[in-house]
């Protein structure tokens, strides 16, 4: 697959925290795998104010943990009925984060977007949605990280990377990206 760095989105500071990892990612073994599936129309992507789970409080895509038996994408659709009512089709793989959390826990993220859809909006117990214009996104309401990764993702790149968070902060980050789609 062809690399390249996120300097085609972001300046190369970005790309990397100059700090030195935390721990060792090649023994890496998620605890759990869940998944973002942004949907888009031209200029808008639908965000969500998460009502509970990790992350509760904050605007994120719609998304949350694989259930067993089910792949990354039967959970992108599944997540994303559930919160928002929509189903969405055809949701497109675009890279996975890697993510540690002080407190030891991991969590793998299947990031995929869908430009189609069926089913009606609607606010659940679990997600408040909303249309954002794509030039508008509140990353100061999101995750610290978002910002680093999601505009290469409405780019159409594939992203890939280790973060390693405490707490809300963001303490290290290693990510790359690709103009190739692996399928997921
Ligand atoms: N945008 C963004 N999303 C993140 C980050 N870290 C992180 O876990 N998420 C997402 C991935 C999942 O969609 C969600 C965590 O899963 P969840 O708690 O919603 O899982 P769930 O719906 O299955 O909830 P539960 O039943 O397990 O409580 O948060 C991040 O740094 N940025």
């Amino acid at each position: 697959m062809k690399r390249a760095s996120l300097e085609t989105s972001f300046p190369r500071s970005l790309a990397k925290s100059a700090t030195s990892s935390p721990l060792d990612w090649s023994s890496y073994r998620p605890d759990d795998t869940a998944v973002l599936c942004f949907l888009r129309k031209p200029g808008w992507l639908l965000l969500i104010r998460k009502k509970r789970g990790l992350g509760a409080g904050k605007i994120n895509g719609p998304g949350g943990k694989t259930e067993p038996g089910e792949t990354p994408r039967d959970t992108a659709i599944r997540e994303t009925r559930e919160e928002v009512g929509l189903i969405p089709s055809e949701p497109r793989h675009q890279g996975a984060l890697r993510f540690a959390f002080a407190d030891g826990y991991r969590l793998e993220v299947h990031i995929f977007t869908a430009t189609s859809w069926e089913g009606s909006l609607c606010e659940t117990d679990e997600a408040l949605p909303f249309w954002c214009p794509q030039e508008e996104i509140p990353y100061t309401e999101m995750w610290e990280d978002d910002i680093l990764w999601l505009p290469a993702v409405l780019e159409g790149k594939s992203v890939e990377g280790e973060m390693f968070l405490r707490g809300d902060s963001l303490e290290f980050w290693d990510l790359r990206c690709s103009d190739d789609h692996q399928v997921g």
